[in-house]
């Protein structure tokens, strides 16, 4: 994100030297980042980094130290003007089971001026859900579609996630995000997303920023991803010449072959030493997050 020039309109989040102290805990450490208009940001760390405590900064629902401009407002003053164009829906798991799918909507309407109904009413007729359904009587896949129908009906410049799919399996988590992309993204909103589920929203992000302990450790683009970071498949033979170049990482395959994560090392200096490929996210966060729980 840093490589991507922005002016001061298309910026939707700016944060400098951030810092959120819980009595003798550091849940944000100095952090700074932008987030332009029109993208897909995945907020990726693992347990205690201190991605809730951002999103909550941002959203204006606790006192932090730094610098915050969230779409031009600071969240501490201006919260209330900030929410017309901010939409944050937390893990539906929390709605109340007793809660039915009218009531949920009938809340949801009446918390959030541009709440479109039609919309959402439109997209639940493609569902098995119906008004008079209790929670407690869904699947959860029919509650990702129940979240899925309140989220789109939302026109929001930010739209927060945090954590959106815990709890559900495989297919529920893909449907999401595919909907989520195919149906509610566009270059006017903004997607910001936290979750350790690494690998399914990989294909869905522009950018990715990687926090540990309260810092941005990793701030890129997906595209830009394969011009840092490069895998190589080292064969026995070349390890050490390998190990010359400081790879950030290492594993041992069977066959005594090793994988070895170079960090701003050009392509045609590693090519000779193995196959060379873009590290996926999973590989690049393991790697940024070695040592974490130590
Ligand atoms: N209200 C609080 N009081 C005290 N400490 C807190 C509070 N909220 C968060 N923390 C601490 O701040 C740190 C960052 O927490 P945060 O919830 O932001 O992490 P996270 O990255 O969202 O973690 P997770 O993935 O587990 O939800 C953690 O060490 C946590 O224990």
């Amino acid at each position: 994100m840093n490589a991507v020039t922005t002016t001061a309109t298309d910026t939707v989040v700016r944060a400098s030297q951030l810092r959120k102290v819980y009595k003798n805990k550091v849940a944000l450490d100095g952090t700074s980042f932008e987030i332009p208009a029109g993208r897909i940001i995945g907020l990726i760390g693992p347990n205690g980094a201190g991605k809730t405590t951002a999103l909550k900064a941002m959203l204006g629902l606790i006192p932090f130290e730094g610098q915050m401009s969230v779409i031009g407002r600071d969240p501490r003053t201006e919260r209330d003007e900030l929410m017309r164009d901010v939409c944050f829906i937390a893990d539906v798991a929390v709605l109340p089971r007793w809660i039915r799918v009218s009531e949920a909507i009938e809340f949801v309407a009446g918390v959030h001026p541009r709440f479109d109904r039609a919309r959402c009413e439109r997209f639940l007729k493609g569902t098995q859900l119906k008004p008079q359904m209790k929670v407690r009587e869904l699947s959860k896949g029919m509650i990702v579609q129940l979240h899925l129908a309140l989220v789109m009906a939302i026109d929001a410049r930010l739209l927060v996630l945090d954590e959106p799919t815990l709890g559900l399996d495989i297919l529920y988590r893909k449907q999401f995000y595919q909907r989520l992309l195919e149906d509610y993204f566009d270059e006017d909103k903004t997607i910001l997303i936290t979750t350790h589920q690494v690998e399914e929203v990989e294909h869905i992000l522009t950018d990715v920023m990687f926090i540990r302990d309260g810092k941005i450790v990793l701030d890129t683009e997906m595209d830009t991803l394969g011009e840092r970071f490069t895998e190589v498949m080292v064969n026995a033979d070349s390890a050490d010449a390998a190990r010359a170049l400081k790879p950030v990482d290492e594993r041992t395959l069977p066959f005594g072959k090793t994988v070895m994560l170079f960090d701003n090392i050009p392509r045609d200096q590693l090519s000779g030493l193995g196959e060379t490929r873009t590290p996926g996210l999973a590989d690049l966060f393991v790697a940024t997050m070695k040592g974490t729980y130590a």
